[in-house]
């Protein structure tokens, strides 16, 4: 009366397939992937489903058609011929069926899947709408990603290098970003590449380092050209200073002989007022003996 969802182990399992198009070859890869075997009967099989195994037969003989789906655990019916899938569904009695036609008429539904880890989750809308089982699918699938789980591993990875050699929660922050927004890092993570993104990561915390410590090292250099202006500076300040003390001096000292020399002058203009007053006397004393 209804449908339900159950997980089925396909290791081992014998498919046979009806028809060789979209969706035979999307069953086909879905159950080689899980380790069923396929065969397929139709005209031609994409040459990856050769390597991954698939079988093809033809559908020419109804008695070879019958066999394989005796042969078979569980029967895809998905031609665009309808009285070829009509045939087949006829012989299946007892089955698992899936038919890609008349889902109905089968006994078996194949839902849009993905997993994270080890958690698969699966989407129906009991038929009614594919298309939307597929958006919904890639909703989901938006929300959480087999890359966010990787980028779990590679940041607790990144965390701990990190603790170990950073003080600072501020700057390991900065670091752990950094892993978070690179482009060669997620690309990684999309085809799985745990690993190689670890190594990635390290090589980035540490040319970071690398970074921070030359630029440190340029700073210094910087700081040490500065710190030796501004000793030049102070020494040509004192050189201009003395300069300036050396031309006060000079002129203090010119200062100095010019007022000696005008007390010399001063003192002979004296003496020589003195000579006159005393000459002057001398004369008049003159005049009076005579
Ligand atoms: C019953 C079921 C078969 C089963 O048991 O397997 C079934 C039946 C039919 N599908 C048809 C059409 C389309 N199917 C898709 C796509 C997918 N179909 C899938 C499952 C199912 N399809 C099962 C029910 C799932 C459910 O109800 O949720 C998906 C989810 C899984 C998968 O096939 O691997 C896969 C998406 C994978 C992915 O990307 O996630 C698209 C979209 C496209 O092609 O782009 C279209 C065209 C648009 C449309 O019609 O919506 C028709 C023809 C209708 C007609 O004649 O008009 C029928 C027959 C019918 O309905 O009569
Ligand atoms: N379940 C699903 O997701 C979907 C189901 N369908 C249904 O499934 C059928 C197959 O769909 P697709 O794989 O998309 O079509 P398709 O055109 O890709 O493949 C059809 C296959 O049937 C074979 N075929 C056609 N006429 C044949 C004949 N007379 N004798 C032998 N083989 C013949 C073709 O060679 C081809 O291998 C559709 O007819 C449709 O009813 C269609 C789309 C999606």
């Amino acid at each position: 009366m209804g449908w339900t969802s159950l997980f089925l182990n396909m290791d081992k399992k014998k498919v046979f397939i009806i028809g060789t198009g979209e969706v035979a070859s999307r069953r086909a890869n879905r159950f080689l992937e899980k380790g069923a075997e396929v065969i397929l009967a139709g005209n031609s099989i994409p040459r990856g489903l050769e390597e991954k195994g698939a079988i093809l037969k033809s559908t020419k003989s109804h008695k070879n058609l019958k066999k394989w789906v005796q042969w078979a655990d569980i029967v895809v019916i998905a031609s665009g011929n309808e009285e070829l899938n009509n045939y087949i569904s006829s012989i299946c009695d007892g089955k698992l069926l899936n038919r890609a036609d008349y889902p109905e008429n089968g006994n078996l539904i194949v839902p849009t899947s993905f997993s994270i880890e080890d958690v698969e989750i699966s989407i129906f809308t009991n038929g009614k709408s594919p298309l939307m089982a597929r958006e919904i699918r890639k909703k989901i699938q938006n929300i959480i990603t087999s890359e966010d789980l990787l980028q779990i591993e590679l940041q607790d990875y990144a965390r701990n290098i990190l603790k170990a050699k950073i003080k600072d929660q501020k700057e390991r922050k900065k670091y752990l970003y950094a892993i978070l927004e690179d482009t060669k890092i997620n690309d990684l993570l999309k085809e799985k590449k745990i690993e190689e993104a670890k190594v990635y990561a390290e090589d980035l915390i540490k040319n970071e380092e690398a970074k921070v410590y030359a630029e440190d090292l340029i700073k210094n250099e910087e700081a040490k050209v500065y710190a030796e202006d501004l000793i030049k500076n102070e020494e040509a300040k004192v050189y201009a200073e003395d300069l300036i003390k050396n031309e006060e001096a000079k002129v203090y000292a010119e200062d100095l002989i010019k007022n000696e020399e005008a007390k010399v002058y001063a003192e002979d203009l004296i003496k020589n007022e003195e000579n006159n007053v005393h000459d002057g006397e001398l004369l008049k004393k003159e005049k009076r003996e005579e």
